[in-house]
C-alpha cells in the first residue's frame, strides 16, 4: 500500500455555521463550499480550504449520527479524524485487514464523491483513521 497525501482533518462541531464564521473571522480562511448534507453517514460537511490541505468540519444529522457521543465527551467538538489518500482502496483494505487492524464497516463514498473507509482508533495509536481513494485514481 502507498500512502498518499493527507487529505483532510475531520472536525467536528455543534454547529457548522458558528465554525464557518471561526475559520473565516478568525482564521482568515477563504470558505467559498457551501455545506452539504450526506444523510447516507449522518453527517452534514463543509470543506474549508487551506493551502495544501482541508478541514472537514463535521456536524451530526438526525438522531444516531457516529458524531453523537464524540459531542456528548467534547460539547465543544474538536479534532475527530485524519484522512489519508490511498492509489487503490481495496488493496488498502486487504492491506489493515492483513495487520489485523478494525475496519468500520463497508467501503463506501464519502464526501469527496470517492470510495472510503475508517480504522478504529484503537488500533491506530488512538487516531480514528479515514483512507480515502485517491479522487485522481477514482476508477
Ligand atoms: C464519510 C463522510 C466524511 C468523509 O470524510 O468522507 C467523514 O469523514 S464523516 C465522519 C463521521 N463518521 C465516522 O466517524 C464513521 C466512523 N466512526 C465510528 O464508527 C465511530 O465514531 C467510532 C466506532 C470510532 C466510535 O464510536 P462511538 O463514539 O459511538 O463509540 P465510543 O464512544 O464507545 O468510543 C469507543 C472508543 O473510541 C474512542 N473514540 C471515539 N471516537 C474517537 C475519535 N474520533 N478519535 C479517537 N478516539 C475516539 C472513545 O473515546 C472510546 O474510547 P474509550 O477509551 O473506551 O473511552
Ligand atoms: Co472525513
Amino acid at each position: 500500500m502507498k500512502l498518499g497525501r493527507l487529505n483532510h482533518v475531520g472536525v467536528a462541531t455543534p454547529s457548522i455555521e458558528s465554525s464557518i464564521a471561526h475559520y473565516r473571522e478568525t482564521m482568515r480562511a477563504e470558505v467559498i463550499r457551501e455545506p452539504f448534507d450526506l444523510p447516507e453517514q449522518k453527517v452534514k460537511v463543509c470543506f474549508v480550504d487551506t493551502p495544501n490541505s482541508q478541514i472537514e468540519l463535521i456536524e451530526p444529522l438526525g438522531e444516531d449520527s457516529p458524531l453523537t457521543n464524540f459531542l456528548a465527551k467534547n460539547p465543544l467538538g474538536g479534532q475527530h479524524h485524519l484522512c489519508f489518500e490511498v492509489p487503490d482502496i481495496d488493496e488498502a483494505r486487504a492491506y489493515f485487514e492483513g495487520k489485523g487492524k478494525r475496519i468500520l464497516g463497508p467501503t463506501r463514498i464519502g464526501a469527496h464523491g470517492t470510495p472510503i473507509f475508517f480504522l478504529h482508533p484503537k488500533d491506530m495509536e488512538g487516531v480514528l483513521t479515514e483512507i480515502m481513494e485517491s479522487p485522481r485514481q477514482a476508477h
